[in-house]
Protein backbone atom coordinates (compact mmCIF):
# COMPACT_ATOMS: atom_id res chain seq x y z
CA UNK A 1 0.00 0.00 0.00
CA UNK A 2 1.82 3.41 -0.74
CA UNK A 3 1.43 6.18 1.83
CA UNK A 4 2.01 8.80 -0.39
CA UNK A 5 2.21 8.68 -4.79
CA UNK A 6 3.59 11.47 -6.74
CA UNK A 7 2.96 11.53 -10.30
CA UNK A 8 4.33 14.25 -12.52
CA UNK A 9 4.46 17.52 -9.66
CA UNK A 10 5.59 19.96 -11.19
CA UNK A 11 5.82 23.42 -8.90
CA UNK A 12 6.88 27.10 -10.29
CA UNK A 13 6.92 30.45 -8.78
CA UNK A 14 7.87 32.67 -11.45
CA UNK A 15 10.43 31.59 -13.43
CA UNK A 16 10.98 27.49 -14.39
CA UNK A 17 9.61 25.00 -12.08
CA UNK A 18 11.36 24.24 -8.86
CA UNK A 19 10.52 21.11 -8.61
CA UNK A 20 10.00 19.46 -12.01
CA UNK A 21 7.82 16.29 -13.11
CA UNK A 22 8.67 14.29 -9.78
CA UNK A 23 7.21 10.82 -9.34
CA UNK A 24 7.94 8.83 -6.21
CA UNK A 25 6.27 6.46 -4.57
CA UNK A 26 6.08 6.09 -0.64
CA UNK A 27 4.90 2.72 0.96
CA UNK A 28 3.62 2.07 4.54
CA UNK A 29 6.46 1.47 6.77
CA UNK A 30 9.17 2.59 4.07
CA UNK A 31 12.15 5.14 5.00
CA UNK A 32 12.67 7.16 1.83
CA UNK A 33 15.67 9.93 2.29
CA UNK A 34 15.46 12.96 -0.57
CA UNK A 35 18.60 14.32 -0.95
CA UNK A 36 20.19 16.93 -2.88
CA UNK A 37 22.04 19.88 -2.88
CA UNK A 38 20.50 23.62 -1.65
CA UNK A 39 17.61 24.67 -3.88
CA UNK A 40 16.85 21.26 -5.52
CA UNK A 41 13.39 21.53 -4.33
CA UNK A 42 13.45 18.93 -1.22
CA UNK A 43 11.66 21.06 0.84
CA UNK A 44 8.73 22.32 -1.69
CA UNK A 45 8.40 18.17 -2.47
CA UNK A 46 7.51 17.83 1.19
CA UNK A 47 5.90 20.68 1.69
CA UNK A 48 3.33 19.46 -1.35
CA UNK A 49 2.83 16.02 0.09
CA UNK A 50 1.98 17.58 2.99
CA UNK A 51 -0.68 19.76 1.58
CA UNK A 52 1.29 23.19 2.92
CA UNK A 53 2.86 25.06 -0.29
CA UNK A 54 2.88 28.41 -0.08
CA UNK A 55 -0.43 30.59 -1.76
CA UNK A 56 2.40 31.73 -4.58
CA UNK A 57 2.95 28.51 -5.69
CA UNK A 58 1.34 26.87 -8.81
CA UNK A 59 1.30 23.30 -8.78
CA UNK A 60 0.19 20.61 -11.35
CA UNK A 61 0.15 16.44 -11.33
CA UNK A 62 -0.78 14.64 -8.92
CA UNK A 63 -0.14 13.89 -4.73
CA UNK A 64 -2.03 11.17 -3.85
CA UNK A 65 -2.16 10.03 0.00
CA UNK A 66 -3.30 6.69 0.73
CA UNK A 67 -4.98 7.40 -2.18
CA UNK A 68 -6.27 10.88 -1.84
CA UNK A 69 -5.65 13.41 -4.52
CA UNK A 70 -4.29 16.48 -2.16
CA UNK A 71 -3.06 18.54 -4.74
CA UNK A 72 -4.94 21.47 -5.46
CA UNK A 73 -7.36 20.90 -3.06
CA UNK A 74 -9.71 23.30 -1.39
CA UNK A 75 -8.87 23.57 2.72
CA UNK A 76 -12.21 21.24 3.37
CA UNK A 77 -10.00 18.45 2.02
CA UNK A 78 -7.18 18.83 3.68
CA UNK A 79 -7.85 19.81 7.09
CA UNK A 80 -8.98 16.56 7.98
CA UNK A 81 -5.93 14.52 6.21
CA UNK A 82 -3.18 16.75 8.50
CA UNK A 83 -2.17 14.92 11.82
CA UNK A 84 -3.61 11.76 10.38
CA UNK A 85 -2.63 10.99 7.02
CA UNK A 86 0.58 12.89 7.04
CA UNK A 87 2.64 15.62 10.22
CA UNK A 88 5.77 17.42 9.71
CA UNK A 89 8.71 17.74 11.73
CA UNK A 90 10.19 21.18 10.95
CA UNK A 91 14.37 21.92 10.95
CA UNK A 92 13.35 23.62 14.42
CA UNK A 93 10.13 22.88 15.71
CA UNK A 94 9.71 26.05 17.14
CA UNK A 95 7.40 26.83 13.76
CA UNK A 96 5.13 23.85 14.64
CA UNK A 97 4.88 24.29 19.25
CA UNK A 98 3.13 27.61 20.38
CA UNK A 99 5.53 29.24 22.76
CA UNK A 100 2.94 30.09 24.84
CA UNK A 101 1.47 26.33 25.61
CA UNK A 102 3.38 23.51 27.52
CA UNK A 103 4.39 21.58 25.67
CA UNK A 104 2.25 18.36 27.58
CA UNK A 105 -0.97 20.61 26.79
CA UNK A 106 -0.13 20.51 23.50
CA UNK A 107 0.10 17.29 22.79
CA UNK A 108 -3.08 16.85 25.02
CA UNK A 109 -4.79 18.94 22.52
CA UNK A 110 -4.97 16.85 18.98
CA UNK A 111 -5.03 13.40 21.24
CA UNK A 112 -8.79 15.25 22.91
CA UNK A 113 -9.57 17.25 19.62
CA UNK A 114 -8.52 14.43 16.44
CA UNK A 115 -8.70 11.23 18.29
CA UNK A 116 -11.67 11.85 20.60
CA UNK A 117 -9.30 10.87 24.13
CA UNK A 118 -11.02 11.50 27.31
CA UNK A 119 -8.51 14.29 29.43
CA UNK A 120 -7.23 11.42 31.22
CA UNK A 121 -6.69 9.90 28.61
CA UNK A 122 -5.06 12.18 26.44
CA UNK A 123 -2.91 13.11 29.76
CA UNK A 124 -1.87 9.67 29.89
CA UNK A 125 -1.00 8.80 26.33
CA UNK A 126 1.08 12.39 26.08
CA UNK A 127 3.34 11.04 29.03
CA UNK A 128 3.42 7.77 27.04
CA UNK A 129 4.57 9.85 24.18
CA UNK A 130 6.96 12.32 25.87
CA UNK A 131 8.17 9.08 27.60
CA UNK A 132 9.23 7.42 23.76
CA UNK A 133 10.78 10.44 22.80
CA UNK A 134 12.99 10.48 25.91
CA UNK A 135 11.68 13.07 28.06
CA UNK A 136 10.77 11.30 30.85
CA UNK A 137 10.85 14.43 33.15
CA UNK A 138 7.51 15.85 34.13
CA UNK A 139 8.92 19.47 34.93
CA UNK A 140 10.48 19.32 31.00
CA UNK A 141 6.82 18.46 29.65
CA UNK A 142 5.63 21.61 31.62
CA UNK A 143 7.88 24.02 29.96
CA UNK A 144 6.70 26.53 27.12
CA UNK A 145 8.94 25.53 24.07
CA UNK A 146 11.09 28.61 24.08
CA UNK A 147 12.14 27.01 27.63
CA UNK A 148 13.41 23.55 26.15
CA UNK A 149 17.23 23.44 24.58
CA UNK A 150 16.88 22.89 20.68
CA UNK A 151 17.66 19.04 20.57
CA UNK A 152 14.43 19.16 23.96
CA UNK A 153 12.46 21.26 21.25
CA UNK A 154 12.63 18.55 18.26
CA UNK A 155 11.95 15.71 20.51
CA UNK A 156 8.59 17.44 21.72
CA UNK A 157 7.89 18.48 17.67
CA UNK A 158 8.64 14.46 17.10
CA UNK A 159 6.16 13.63 19.91
CA UNK A 160 3.57 15.83 18.29
CA UNK A 161 3.75 14.76 14.57
CA UNK A 162 2.93 11.21 16.42
CA UNK A 163 -0.41 12.14 18.35
CA UNK A 164 -2.22 11.04 15.48
CA UNK A 165 -0.22 8.00 14.36
CA UNK A 166 0.43 9.65 10.68
CA UNK A 167 0.61 7.23 8.14
CA UNK A 168 3.26 9.48 6.70
CA UNK A 169 5.97 11.56 8.78
CA UNK A 170 8.28 14.31 7.04
CA UNK A 171 11.10 15.67 8.44
CA UNK A 172 12.52 18.21 6.88
CA UNK A 173 16.43 18.36 8.36
CA UNK A 174 15.28 17.70 11.25
CA UNK A 175 18.69 17.78 12.87
CA UNK A 176 20.46 20.25 10.86
CA UNK A 177 20.39 22.91 13.27
CA UNK A 178 21.39 20.58 16.16
CA UNK A 179 25.08 19.90 17.14
CA UNK A 180 26.45 16.64 16.24
CA UNK A 181 25.69 14.62 19.30
CA UNK A 182 22.65 16.04 19.51
CA UNK A 183 21.82 15.20 15.98
CA UNK A 184 22.62 11.40 16.04
CA UNK A 185 20.15 11.38 19.56
CA UNK A 186 17.61 12.99 17.03
CA UNK A 187 18.47 10.46 14.65
CA UNK A 188 17.81 7.18 17.05
CA UNK A 189 14.66 9.19 18.50
CA UNK A 190 13.09 9.11 15.18
CA UNK A 191 14.42 5.59 14.70
CA UNK A 192 12.91 3.92 17.64
CA UNK A 193 9.63 6.17 17.86
CA UNK A 194 8.86 4.64 14.10
CA UNK A 195 9.79 0.88 15.50
CA UNK A 196 6.94 1.57 18.06
CA UNK A 197 4.69 3.30 16.22
CA UNK A 198 4.95 0.15 13.92
CA UNK A 199 3.50 -2.06 16.60
CA UNK A 200 0.84 0.59 17.53
CA UNK A 201 -0.65 1.89 14.66
CA UNK A 202 -2.85 -0.47 12.01
CA UNK A 203 -0.35 0.16 9.12
CA UNK A 204 3.28 1.23 10.06
CA UNK A 205 3.72 4.70 9.41
CA UNK A 206 6.18 5.76 6.27
CA UNK A 207 8.83 8.26 6.95
CA UNK A 208 10.24 10.70 4.27
CA UNK A 209 13.26 12.33 5.50
CA UNK A 210 14.86 15.27 3.69
CA UNK A 211 18.55 16.16 4.12
CA UNK A 212 21.41 17.49 2.14
CA UNK A 213 23.36 15.02 4.36
CA UNK A 214 23.48 11.63 2.42
CA UNK A 215 25.51 10.35 5.39
CA UNK A 216 22.82 11.02 7.70
CA UNK A 217 20.09 10.08 5.60
CA UNK A 218 22.37 6.55 4.77
CA UNK A 219 21.45 5.85 8.61
CA UNK A 220 18.20 6.03 9.04
CA UNK A 221 16.47 4.80 5.39
CA UNK A 222 15.62 1.94 2.98
CA UNK A 223 15.59 4.20 -0.04
CA UNK A 224 17.52 7.32 -1.40
CA UNK A 225 15.81 9.57 -3.80
CA UNK A 226 18.20 12.33 -5.28
CA UNK A 227 16.71 15.50 -6.77
CA UNK A 228 18.59 18.02 -8.58
CA UNK A 229 17.36 21.64 -10.16
CA UNK A 230 13.88 20.31 -9.36
CA UNK A 231 14.18 16.95 -11.04
CA UNK A 232 14.57 13.27 -9.26
CA UNK A 233 17.82 12.27 -11.35
CA UNK A 234 18.00 8.65 -9.30
CA UNK A 235 16.45 6.53 -6.66
CA UNK A 236 16.92 3.47 -5.27
CA UNK A 237 18.05 1.19 -2.03
CA UNK A 238 20.80 2.84 -0.29
CA UNK A 239 23.58 0.37 -0.33
CA UNK A 240 22.77 0.86 -4.01
CA UNK A 241 23.07 4.53 -4.33
CA UNK A 242 26.11 4.36 -2.26
CA UNK A 243 28.02 2.09 -3.59
CA UNK A 244 27.25 2.32 -7.26
CA UNK A 245 25.71 5.53 -8.01
CA UNK A 246 24.66 5.37 -11.63
CA UNK A 247 24.36 9.24 -12.37
CA UNK A 248 27.56 11.96 -12.01
CA UNK A 249 25.69 13.75 -9.62
CA UNK A 250 24.78 11.22 -7.20
CA UNK A 251 28.25 10.17 -7.39
CA UNK A 252 29.51 13.78 -6.35
CA UNK A 253 27.26 13.85 -3.52
CA UNK A 254 28.44 10.23 -2.27
CA UNK A 255 32.18 11.41 -2.78
CA UNK A 256 31.71 14.63 -0.72
CA UNK A 257 29.90 13.06 1.91
CA UNK A 258 32.39 10.37 1.76
CA UNK A 259 35.29 12.99 2.17
CA UNK A 260 33.27 14.56 5.13
CA UNK A 261 32.75 11.15 6.93
CA UNK A 262 34.84 8.51 5.64
CA UNK A 263 33.22 5.46 8.05
CA UNK A 264 29.54 6.08 7.31
CA UNK A 265 29.65 6.35 3.66
CA UNK A 266 31.79 3.84 1.56
CA UNK A 267 33.67 5.18 -1.19
CA UNK A 268 31.18 4.83 -4.68
CA UNK A 269 32.23 1.58 -6.88
CA UNK A 270 32.72 2.69 -10.04
N1 LIG B 1 7.88 30.84 -1.41
C1 LIG B 1 8.74 30.81 -2.45
N2 LIG B 1 8.73 31.80 -3.39
C2 LIG B 1 9.58 31.78 -4.45
N3 LIG B 1 10.50 30.80 -4.65
C3 LIG B 1 10.56 29.80 -3.75
C4 LIG B 1 9.70 29.76 -2.61
N4 LIG B 1 10.00 28.63 -1.90
C5 LIG B 1 11.00 28.02 -2.57
N5 LIG B 1 11.34 28.71 -3.67
C6 LIG B 1 12.39 28.36 -4.62
O1 LIG B 1 12.22 27.03 -5.06
C7 LIG B 1 13.49 26.36 -5.18
C8 LIG B 1 13.47 25.10 -4.35
O2 LIG B 1 13.35 25.46 -2.97
P1 LIG B 1 13.39 24.38 -1.79
O3 LIG B 1 13.19 25.15 -0.52
O4 LIG B 1 12.43 23.29 -2.06
O5 LIG B 1 14.88 23.84 -1.91
P2 LIG B 1 15.65 22.85 -0.93
O6 LIG B 1 16.23 21.77 -1.79
O7 LIG B 1 14.78 22.42 0.19
O8 LIG B 1 16.84 23.78 -0.41
P3 LIG B 1 17.52 23.88 1.04
O9 LIG B 1 18.30 22.60 1.22
O10 LIG B 1 18.41 25.07 0.92
O11 LIG B 1 16.42 24.04 2.05
C9 LIG B 1 14.54 27.37 -4.73
O12 LIG B 1 15.10 27.96 -5.89
C10 LIG B 1 13.76 28.38 -3.94
O13 LIG B 1 14.34 29.64 -4.03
Amino acid sequence: MDVAQLAGLTVRFTGGPAVDDLSLRIRAGERVGLIGESGSGKSLTGLAIAGLLPDAARSSGSVRISGTEILNQPEKVLAPLRGRHTAVVFQDSAVALNPLTSVRAQLRHPLRRLRGFSRAAAETEAQRLLAEVGLTDPAIARLRPPQLSGGQRQRAGIALALTCQPRLLIADEPTTALDTTVQREILGVLDETLRAQQGQAEQPPGLLFISHDLAVVAQLCDRIAVLRNGKLVEEGPVRQIIQQPAQQHTRELVAAAHALCPSSTPEPVG
